[in-house]
């Protein structure tokens, strides 16, 4: 709650600083997040299965299902070498995982299948605010230029 007796109105707002509601909006945040995020996906037990390319030798059928594969360690090389723009473009590739094992588990009682559930369902909640952060850094930037222009 607000101190009382306070206002804002004539508080000046530092030119420079982009912090607002306490959150430094850093429109580069968002890959240090991504990679704390697949560090902590890999040690889980439940990305085993989805830390390397499927294995075609032992799921020989995979690609005749399966259009573009997609697991962490592909996603964490792409991200090292800076292929991806912003959260988003790094959501949708491991969020591409989980639905390939969708896609292709010959049904929904399979124990590898089950682990992308839990799985996706821990990286739903963490990816939700790195990426509603860096939409709102991208807004800040684009208002502060803006004000430039
Ligand atoms: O071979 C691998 N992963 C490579 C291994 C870790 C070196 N996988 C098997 C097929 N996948 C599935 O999602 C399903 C199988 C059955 C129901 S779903 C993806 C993971």
């Amino acid at each position: 709650s607000d101190t009382p007796g306070t206002s804002t109105g004539h508080r000046q707002r530092a030119q420079s600083s982009s912090k607002k509601r306490g959150v430094a909006l850093d429109v580069n945040a968002w890959r240090g997040q991504c990679r704390e995020l697949l560090r902590r996906m890999l040690e889980s037990a439940d990305s085993e299965p989805f830390r390397q390319p499927v294995d075609l030798f032992a799921y020989p059928d995979y690609r005749d299902i399966i259009d573009t594969p997609m697991d962490l360690g592909t996603v964490s090389e792409t991200l090292a070498v800076g292929n991806y723009e912003n959260p988003v473009e790094f959501a949708k590739d491991v969020r591409l995982i989980f639905s390939n094992s969708k896609a292709y588990t010959p049904n929904k009682k399979s124990r590898i299948y089950s682990m992308t559930l839990s799985l996706s369902a821990f990286f739903e909640t963490q990816v939700l605010p790195i990426i509603s952060d860096f939409k709102s850094a991208l807004r800040n930037q684009r208002r502060s230029r803006q004000h430039l222009s």
